[in-house]
Parts: C-alpha cells; structure tokens; sequence
C-alpha cells in the first residue's frame, strides 16, 4: 500500500456500475472501461487514485489486508465475511457510508406447492439452500426453525426445483427471476445496500487523501437519498 496512493476495490456489474455516478460526484472519471479492457487496475483522473477490479466476495478480503485503501461491497457480502471472522472487530474495517446502491432484499423462497408455514408451525427440520450461509443461520436460529443448510455459490434458484432443497436464501429484487422459476418469497429476513468500507490504516495514514474523497461520496449520497446521517458518520471517521 503505497502512503501516496488511493486504492479504491470495486466489482464489474451492478456495483461498479452504480459507483460510477457517485465518483462522477466526486469529479473523477475511470479512464479505461472495464468490460471494454481485460486489466484489473484502472487508472483514473485523479492523479493518486486507482480503482482495482476484484470479485463482489473478494472486496473486504482486499480492504482488511490493505490491499485496497477503500472499497463498496454489499451488505450480504460484509456480514458473510465478518462471520467468517468471528464477528466485525475482528475484521476491523471502517464502514462510514451506506450507498443507498445495488438496494434489493434477502428473502427466503420456496416452490409455490411448499407449505412453508406449516413446515415451520410443524417443527420440521428443512433443508436451505444458499450463498449466504452465516445470514441463513442467523436468521433460522432466531426463528428456532431447524435447518439443514446446503451452501451453493449461484444458481440457487434451481435447488428446490431440482429437489436439492425445501428453500432457498437469495437476493430479491424485481422479483423476476424468483418469478420465472415458479418460486414465492415466503420471508423478508433483510434490505440490503452496498457499503463503502475503508482500510483502518489507511484512514490514519492517508487522510489528507482519502477525506476529500469520502465527503465527495457522503454529499453525493446525501443529494441522492437525503440521507443526510451518512454523510455525518462520514464525517465522523476522519474528522
Ligand atoms: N438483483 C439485484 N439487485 C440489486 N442488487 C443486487 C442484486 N443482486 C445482488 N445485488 C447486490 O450487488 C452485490 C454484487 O452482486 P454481483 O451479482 O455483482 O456479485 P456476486 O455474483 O453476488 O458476487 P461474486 O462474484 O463474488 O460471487 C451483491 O452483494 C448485492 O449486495
Ligand atoms: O429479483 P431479481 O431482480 O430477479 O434479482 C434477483 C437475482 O439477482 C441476483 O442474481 P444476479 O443477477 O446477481 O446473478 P448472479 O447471482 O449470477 O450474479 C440474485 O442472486 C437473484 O438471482
């Protein structure tokens, strides 16, 4: 981690797509098109500022060890990982801002011929398959539903159709794909929105460069969202 260089870990697709409009804000402009280049650092208009491109998973992995200064993952992403962890002290990461980008909601669903409540009235142990197995347990655990949890890594929807499982754990938003695959939702366990999260030494070591940069996304996520408590716990960390 260079002392004169911001790292900024960003993931192709959804998210990296609704930064960009947050780092416009800012006055940056990513100068190579990441689907259109097969590099994975991309420099930028800023003269100390490059965005790296990992996988969505591989975000907070990147910021804890240093090797990205800062990064936006998912909330389904952060807490899988902090779990992994033992818990988010022991990951450390600073987490000023909630984006208000890549919004949607982690749902249980089921095939529409699934009686769920019954099944949960009834005591039955059922088998849920997902990504997001820490959230899965989570959220069962404080339900005291009996599950027998199958961990996939995409495709979910396939499982109960296919007879792998009763549910599944996933990301909802439209609604669309669950639709398509003659799946309900059954339960809402949470909202989900991407995150800037920050390396903890790079906010003591990089201040002079990072601040400019935090305040940009915090005010930009404020015109956005009047979220105006974002901005003033972005304000917080560094001030
Ligand atoms: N349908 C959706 N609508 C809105 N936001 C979503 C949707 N699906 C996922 N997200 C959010 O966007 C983030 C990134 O999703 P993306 O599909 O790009 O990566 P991924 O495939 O989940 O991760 P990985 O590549 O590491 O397996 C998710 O962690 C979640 O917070
Ligand atoms: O309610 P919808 O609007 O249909 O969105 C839900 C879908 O979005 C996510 O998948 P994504 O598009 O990220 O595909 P991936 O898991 O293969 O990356 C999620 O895993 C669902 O499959």
């Amino acid at each position: 981690m260079s002392a004169d260089r911001i790292t900024l870990a960003l993931s192709k697709g959804r998210i990296y797509d609704e930064t960009l409009p947050l780092l416009q804000a800012a006055g940056i402009e990513v100068l190579e098109h990441p689907e259109r280049s097969r590099k994975l650092i991309l420099p930028t208009n800023h003269p100390a500022l490059n965005v790296v491109l990992v996988r969505a998973s591989d975000v907070p992995t990147y910021v804890q060890y240093g090797g990205a200064d800062l990064g936006v993952c998912g909330k389904d992403t952060l807490l899988e990982h902090e779990a992994e962890w033992g818990g988010a002290a022991n990951v450390g990461l600073y987490q000023p801002l909630d984006l208000q980008i890549a919004r949607c909601r982690m749902s249980v669903a089921v095939r529409a011929d699934f009686d769920y409540v019954r099944a949960v009235r009834q005591g039955a142990r059922i088998r849920v398959a997902t990504k997001y197995v820490a959230i899965a347990r989570e959220f069962f655990a404080s339900k005291g539903v009996h599950v027998d949890l199958i961990k996939l890594y995409g495709s979910m929807e396939l499982a109960p159709l296919t007879g792998l499982a009763d549910a599944i754990v996933d990301l909802v938003s439209t609604g669309n794909t669950l639709k398509a695959n003659q799946l309900v939702e059954v339960e809402r366990i949470m909202d989900i929105s991407s995150r800037l999260v920050v390396n903890q030494g790079a906010i003591k070591v990089k201040r002079a460069l990072l601040r400019p940069l935090l305040d940009a996304f915090a005010k930009a996520t404020a015109q956005d969202t009047a979220h105006a408590t974002a901005q003033s716990s972005a304000t917080g960390v560094l001030a």
